[in-house]
């Protein structure tokens, strides 16, 4: 699916927050919102998955109007991976994921043979079968953070919103989360802090700064040192990684 959202304004209280962006996810593309802390990328995100209203603007997944289009409607479509996952209730792994199913089910439907299925799928490509059986609650936060991957895998989405998905992850798994979530095939948006990380798995990448997108394009064209410097306000050498082959970086203040 397509994503595409159009001059979008968001104000909370009286500051101005996301001024007048437009973003567009093309068929299968994977895309990138990097800035820094505060510049809006979770409330851009909020707002195109509907925890947040904006005050201007629209949002369309191909032809869905999301911002007109009922919750239940858009998360047969859409999958969203959040940064905070803290919940008050137990569940295991599985009925976890499960949960995943629900966009897909009318009131009271029970869980079927193909749902066990494509949960069991989900624990597989998040490496997490082994932990079926555990309670959600007694994870780790890295441990949480995959399984609410496999409950979004879980959803079948046909786009996929990811706002800073490897919080909590060690190395290892940051890089399996982005490349289990690239061998889906589907639209993405993430944020992403990782400037590494968005130069490897992005094909197209918006920086936004106070609320603006300052620069878009390939990860070769926004990941310069001048936009870097730029958007964080530190000093910063790009360079080719010895062990990736892909865009690094040095920083320093
Ligand atoms: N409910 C709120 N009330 C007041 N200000 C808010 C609220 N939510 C967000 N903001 C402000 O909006 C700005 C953008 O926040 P947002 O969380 O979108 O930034 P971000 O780019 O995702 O940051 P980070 O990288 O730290 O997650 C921040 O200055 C934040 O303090």
């Amino acid at each position: 699916m397509e994503l595409v959202a159009k001059e979008m304004e968001i104000r909370i209280g009286k500051k101005e927050i996301i001024k007048n962006m437009s973003i567009h996810v093309k068929k299968q593309q994977f895309v990138g919102l990097i800035g820094p802390n505060g510049c809006g990328k979770s409330t851009l995100l909020k707002s195109i998955y509907k925890s947040l209203t904006p005050h201007k603007g629209s949002v369309f997944l191909d032809e869905v109007d999301v911002l007109k289009t009922s919750e239940k409607k858009v998360s047969q479509r859409l999958g969203v991976v959040g940064q905070f996952n803290e919940m008050n209730f137990d569940l295991t792994v599985q009925q976890m994921v499960m949960l995943g199913r629900t966009p897909h089910k009318k009131m009271l439907e029970s869980d079927n043979q193909e749902d066990f299925q494509i949960v069991e799928e989900a624990l597989v490509r998040t490496n997490l079968i082994d932990y079926k059986n555990r309670s959600f609650l007694s994870l780790s936060g890295g441990e949480k953070q995959r399984v609410i991957l496999a409950r979004t895998i879980a959803q079948q989405p046909k786009f996929m919103i990811l706002d800073e998905p490897t919080n909590h992850l060690d190395i290892r798994y940051q890089i399996e989360i982005l490349s289990c979530v690239k061998s889906l095939n589907i639209g993405v948006l993430a944020a992403l802090h990782d400037l590494e990380m968005a130069a490897h798995y992005c094909d197209y990448i918006y920086a936004i700064k106070n609320g603006e997108v300052y620069a878009h394009g390939t990860p070769n064209e926004v990941l310069t040192s001048e936009t870097i410097e730029a958007l964080y306000q530190i000093k910063c050498q790009t360079y080719i990684n010895p062990v990736t082959k892909n865009l690094g970086f040095a920083f320093g203040l």
